[in-house]
This record gives structure tokens, sequence and C-alpha cells, in this order.
């Protein structure tokens, strides 16, 4: 992985650590390579007007998660952490041309935002999946950085997810084509799920903890909340809800790893999914936090990822 370093950093070398297997980015779809141009509208970017593979190739991990600010914040976070030149703070945003997502690039890390719920992430990962394999992009590991509601567990606490399951807490994805339901399998990388939380253990102070995590279509109604402009159960109903959520083995909730584990297990991505939580949801509804809390519970999993990152690129002796 020796390349993917910029020049000033060629001398680090990857740790043994380092995965070795060469594995490509896959899109599944027998048009594509017919077509004369591949236009990424919503990243306002093409295959005709951007050398994607000048501008991509290099990428080995992307990071993505819902705010365009926080995924702004964890690429200057990552600049800092991976001693690039200069000082990261008037990094570009890549998909200026578009206000639907974000886009940062620093070194061989790229993180772009997603907006809230399916529907969302999975218009961003279409795009940004092709781009990946227009630039020919190999052994690219996507993690999902994230908030989410906690179940039975401290607030600020990250969860690595295991398996991603649905609001009936099973591991499927539902995606409508046409007029067919097609369930497609949840599935996480055991092992980076694994390798994340060893790294978790080297950061002192952050109660980190692997298990299930639910996705729903929804924050009121779909994860239970008593305090949405609609609410048609009782707290009795909502807290039965949330126990056998948590007796089924989910320790948090949020709105996109679902869509996210089946569309990058099936395009050849290791994908990972570590989101803090905000409130214990057997406790409250609402996020009462202060802004600072907020924003240092947001930092958790960046920190975590970027420990992470540090590590696969053999950069954490020669930077500690
Ligand atoms: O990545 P974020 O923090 O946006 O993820 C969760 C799930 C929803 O998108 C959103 C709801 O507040 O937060
Ligand atoms: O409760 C929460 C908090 C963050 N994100 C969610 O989807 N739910």
């Amino acid at each position: 992985m020796a390349s993917i370093l910029p020049a000033s950093n060629r001398s680090m070398r990857p740790d043994k650590n380092t995965y070795e297997r060469k594995r490509s980015v896959y899109v599944k779809n027998p048009y594509l390579e017919g077509m004369d141009e591949d236009i990424l509208y919503h990243l306002d970017l093409g295959t005709k007007t951007h050398n994607l593979p000048a501008m991509f190739g290099d990428v080995k991990f992307v990071c993505v998660g819902g705010s365009p600010n926080r995924m702004k914040a964890f690429a200057q976070f990552m600049h800092k952490e991976l001693r690039l030149e200069g000082d990261g703070e008037d990094i570009e945003d890549i998909c200026a041309g578009t206000d639907r997502y974000c886009m940062f690039k620093t070194g061989p890390v790229l993180s772009v935002s997603h907006g809230m719920g399916i529907p969302s992430i999975s218009i961003m990962l279409h795009e940004l999946i092709k781009l990946l394999h227009h630039a020919h992009c190999c052994d690219v590991t996507i993690i999902r950085i994230g908030t989410s509601g906690g179940i039975g567990i401290a607030p600020g606490s990250v969860v690595i997810t295991d398996t991603a399951v649905d609001s009936f807490f099973k591991p499927r994805f539902e995606q409508v084509i046409l007029d067919n339901v097609v369930t497609r399998s949840t599935e996480l990388d055991k092992e980076l799920a694994n390798d994340l939380f060893n790294c978790s253990r080297e950061i002192p102070n952050v109660p980190t903890l692997i298990g299930h995590t639910m996705c729903t279509y929804d924050f009121y109604e779909g994860q239970g909340r008593l305090d949405g402009a609609l609410c048609s159960f009782s707290r009795e109903k909502k807290l039965d809800y949330l126990k056998r959520a948590y007796r089924a083995g989910v320790r948090n909730i949020e709105m996109e790893s679902t869509v996210f584990a089946a569309m990058c297990g099936l395009c050849g991505l290791r994908a990972a999914v570590v989101c803090v939580t905000l409130l214990d949801r057997l406790e409250s509804d609402q996020i009462n936090l202060s802004h600072d809390v907020l924003v240092e519970y947001q930092q958790r999993p960046q920190l975590l990822i970027s420990n992470f990152i540090k590590k696969q690129l053999g950069l954490c002796d020669q930077m500690s």
C-alpha cells in the first residue's frame, strides 16, 4: 500500500495488519458497459467531464455520514492526522456544483455526506460505487460514521455493527424493483468489525461495543418515538418493542445501515457501520444534549476510524 501515501510520507511502511488481497469494486449492471458516458448527476461528476482514475484511483478508505459539516470536519481532521501538507482548512468540496451531497478527499481517504434515510444514501451509493469502479479503485474499505439512538446502553457509547437488521429485527433489506420486492443480505464484514473493536480498546473513556443495528424508515413513528407529530401507540407498547429489539441483540437504531450493508456487500466493498448513540431510547425520545456534548459525541467514531486508518497505513508508530 506504500504508493497510496503522499510523496512526503512514502518512507512510512504499512504494518503487517495491512490487508494484502486485491479486491475490485464491482458494478452489477450489464447496461453500464455499453454507455458512452456516465453522468453521476447528484455528485456533479462524469466519465467524460472528469478524469476519475486520476482524481480517485488512489482512494482506499471511504467514510460516509449524514451531515455535510460532519464529513467536512472529518476530512479536515484526517488531513491533520495523516500529516498531509498544509492545514487542510481550505479543503475543497469536490461536489460543489451540486448541493445534494458533499465530498472531500484527503490522501487516500474520501469523506462523503449522504443525507438522511435509505433513499438518500442509496442514491449517493449508486453514484459513489460507480465512481470507484470507473476510477479502477481496489481494496476499498467503506465506513459509515453516524449518530444513532441507543437501546439499554449509556449515551455516548459507540456501536460497531455486526449485522444491520430491519424493523422486524431481520438481517435483510427489501428493495422494491419495478413491482417486485427483492430481499438482500445485510451482513457486514465481521473481520473488519473485530479489527475496529480491537482498535477501540486503545481509545480511553469511550465505551465501545459490537451489536446489531436496527435501521428504520423514519425517525419518529418508525423508531417508536412518542414525540412526533403523529403517534398512535402507548408508552407501554413502545417500551415493549424496544425491549424486544434489545433481546434480539439490537443496541442502536439509525436510518441507513441496511441498504448500506446490502449495496456495499454486493459490490465488493469491505463495509462497516460505526455510530455513536445520542441517548438511551429506554429512557427518553428527545435529544437534549448541549451543542458541545453533541459535537464531542460525533467526534468519537471519527477518532476510532482515524486510528484504524492510520494503523492500516502503517502510520501509527511514527506518529504517536
Ligand atoms: O449519519 P447520521 O447522523 O445522519 O445518521 C442518523 C440517521 C439519520 O440519518 C439521522 C437522524 O437524526 O441521524
Ligand atoms: O435516536 C436517534 C438518534 C440519531 N439517529 C437516529 O436515527 N435515531
